[in-house]
């Protein structure tokens, strides 16, 4: 082993190299829990930090449990009564020790504590979880700042975590690009005006702006961008231009919807995963990715967090999720038409709310109905309606349908939404007409007009998805910081 440099030689050295650089303290990083756990630890002297689950004060011994997030389990640290003396649930402290052995059943190692720092105090009278208590989860959205650290709300944010990765492996695997589609843009994908607007909110700044315009002529222009701009409701139009060049592309970024929605299925600002492809001959080109899709990231989340979803089925969950989760995977997705989910409606009209006819959007009520006539599985719904759809989706041959398709699932409803894309140039700049577009759309009609290719995709909202898997009732507990109607807190 080389003796150790003194402070003059590093000194000396350093004016000799005649560039000074900082000397790195040792790495002080503490060990992570679930790597302990997991046995990726060795069984040495460690650190470790995290926030107290739990404090059992013995006479002879106090028994403390911690987490710090990187798994649903504690670690049971045991140490001598008198250093856990001001120690609390919710406080954050460092405790060094030797790793062992547990002889706890259930648990396969333990951290025999030779030093405990309290770092972070917590007031137990005050703070507003409880040990060893199962808050409601609407209790929970009371305190955005510190629900994080329930251990309901952990295992839900590990399991977002785990979900975003299996959804990226799915589609590299499949050979998709990732790319970044803009969070403002002039679009109005949908076409249904649920859009926010973007402009500054210092009026200075469109003054200075204003100024500049003068000295070039023109200064009438009210917009920071010179034309009205949005928050993005769908990356599709974007991906479009791109699955002109790349063929296979996808994204997954925030999306979002200024709707008058207070239910439990919609927020204001959602996470949406898009993906677009060329070669497309019908919609089974996209029912097929759109299951794999879903069956890929169910069985990544079932098989790599365990734990963290045992925790949904047994305190979440109806009771038999599981068990439906599983069906799920091992089951074809079963498809119908709208026209034949109509017929089935109108035959059970007694048992529904909101009666329909053809030509009519399907409720909730009406896609509860269905998914449930079909076994509670998930089910495929295509060839809607084209006034149902917007301009983008491909006129079937009947010229009443449009080759768009939903995927509805037990409880939530519909989970995705695509269409075949109409790259039939003539007939894409009629409906654009129709709808006063072309100025604006010229761009998307000139993605017909140079190479067009077939292409179609679809939209999931992950968020709904999480909610799915989860068998969560409401969405704002998928997601750390809800937006909704009348609610943007922090
Ligand atoms: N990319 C998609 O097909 C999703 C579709 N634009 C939607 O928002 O429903």
């Amino acid at each position: 082993m080389a003796a150790p440099m003194s402070c003059c030689r590093r000194a000396l050295l350093q004016r000799f190299r005649g560039q000074s650089y900082c000397i790195r303290p040792p790495v002080r990083l503490s060990s992570s829990i679930s790597k302990i756990l997991n046995g990726d630890v060795e069984k040495t002297e460690l650190s470790v930090t995290g926030w107290v689950k739990s404090v059992r004060d013995q006479k002879e011994v106090a028994f403390l449990h911690m987490n710090d997030g990187s798994c649903n389990e504690h670690l049971q640290v045991v140490a001598r009564p008198e250093m856990v003396e001001n120690v609390t649930y919710g406080s954050y402290v460092k405790v060094k020790g030797q790793l062992v052995d547990s002889p706890k059943d259930g648990q396969t190692f333990e951290l025999l504590a030779e030093d405990l720092k309290l770092i972070g105090s917590c007031d137990p009278d005050v703070y507003p979880f409880k040990p060893r208590t199962h808050h409601p989860l609407v209790y929970g959205r009371e305190y955005p700042h510190l629900r994080p650290r329930t251990n309901i709300f952990g295992a839900a944010m590990r399991i977002r975590n785990a979900a975003t990765m299996a959804l990226h492996s799915f589609f590299q695997q499949e050979g998709y690009l990732h790319v970044h589609t803009p969070v403002i843009t002039t679009n109005d994908c949908e076409g249904a005006g649920e859009v926010f607007r973007v402009e500054p909110h210092r009026k200075e700044i469109m003054e200075d702006i204003k100024k500049e315009d003068e000295k070039e002529g023109d200064s009438s222009n009210p917009h920071f961008f010179s034309a009205p701009a949005f928050l993005t409701v769908s990356g599709q139009l974007h991906l479009e231009v791109l699955t002109g060049a790349f063929s296979k592309v996808y994204t997954f970024g925030p999306t979002f919807r200024a709707e008058n929605s207070r239910d439990r299925l919609h927020l204001a600002e959602f996470y949406m995963v898009e993906a677009e492809l060329t070669d497309t001959h019908s919609l089974h080109d996209l029912t097929e990715v759109i299951e794999k899709t879903v069956k890929h990231t169910t069985e990544a989340l079932l098989t790599n967090c365990q734990s963290d979803m045992k925790t949904y089925f047994k305190h979440v969950a109806p009771s038999e999720h599981h068990t439906h989760l599983k069906e799920m995977l091992s089951n074809d997705f079963k498809s119908i038409t709208y026209t034949e989910a109509i017929e089935i409606l109108i035959k059970h009209n007694e048992e529904l709310t909101f009666k329909l006819q053809w030509g009519d959007d399907l409720k909730k009520e009406h896609e509860k109905f269905l998914v449930s006539h079909f076994g509670s599985l998930p089910l495929f719904v295509t060839d809607f309606p084209l006034e149902l759809k917007p301009f983008y989706a491909r006129s079937n041959e009947d010229g009443k349908t449009a080759a768009a398709v939903d995927l509805l699932v037990p409880d939530v409803g519909e989970l995705f939404g695509g269409t075949i894309r109409e790259e039939r140039y003539d007939i894409l700049r009629e409906k654009i007409n129709k709808l006063g577009l072309e100025a604006d759309l010229m761009w998307y009609l000139d993605l017909r007009r140079f190479g067009s290719a077939p292409h179609g995709g679809f939209g999931m909202g992950f968020e709904r998805y999480l909610q799915y898997v989860l068998g969560l009732q409401n969405i704002r507990d998928t997601i750390p910081f809800p937006r909704t109607v009348r609610s943007c807190r922090l």
